[in-house]
């Protein structure tokens, strides 16, 4: 039988661990939160693959509702909107069964969300190496927060700010950076 809200995937198709962890969920979601180039996109992907869920990127889905790139939002209506927005999709996203969630780098300072993940999700923190974290970003300059002058500081703030928060994640897994 098939739980109310449960997506319609067949469960023979999981793996025996898959199905343990799906099974456990409930109708919780996953959700990852973690610094912006954490690796929640990549490896939100890969755990919704190997437990055969859906997987939705609230970035990806802001875009692609707004017609705006997240900068865009940023640049004409700020953060203050984009915090409040993100909060609309992430709570939009807690009636429909399982899956996985990639989450902005941010959300996770903003308290409705924090709550409304820390009541109705699996959260997992991705605690990237800081290192690991200025590597990646350093060309990348298309990120909001990040532009001006002195990007690797920048994100060093960033990072000491939001590890409190989230610290508050209910699990933490520090992925292995992988090289070709
Ligand atoms: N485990 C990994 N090993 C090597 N490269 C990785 C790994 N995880 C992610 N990356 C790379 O790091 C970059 C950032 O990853 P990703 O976009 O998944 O981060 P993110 O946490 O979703 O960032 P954002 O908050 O901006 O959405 C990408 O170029 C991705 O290919
Ligand atoms: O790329 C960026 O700089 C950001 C993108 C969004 O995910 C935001 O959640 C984050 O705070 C900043
Ligand atoms: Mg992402």
């Amino acid at each position: 039988m098939q739980a109310v809200g449960q997506p319609s995937i067949p469960d023979t198709a999981r793996s025996p661990v898959a199905r343990e962890i799906v099974a456990a969920l409930g109708v919780r979601p996953i959700v990852l939160v973690g610094m912006p180039g954490a690796g929640k996109s990549t490896i939100g992907r890969l755990f919704a693959k190997r437990l055969r869920l859906p997987f939705i990127d609230t970035d990806k889905k802001i875009e692609k509702e707004t017609g705006r790139s997240i900068s865009q939002i940023f640049e004409l209506y700020g953060e203050e909107y984009f915090r409040a927005l993100e909060a609309r999709v992430i709570a939009g996203l807690f009636e429909t069964g399982p899956v996985v969630i990639a989450t902005g780098g941010g959300s996770f300072m903003h308290e409705q969300s924090r709550r409304l993940i820390g009541k109705k999700a699996v959260s997992i923190w991705l605690d990237t190496k800081l290192e690991v974290i200025e590597k990646r970003l350093r060309n990348d300059m298309s990120r909001p927060l990040l532009r001006g002058p002195n990007p690797e500081q920048k994100i060093a703030r960033l990072f000491k700010e939001w590890k409190p928060f989230y610290e508050q994640a209910e699990l933490i897994f520090a992925p292995v950076p992988q090289t070709r």
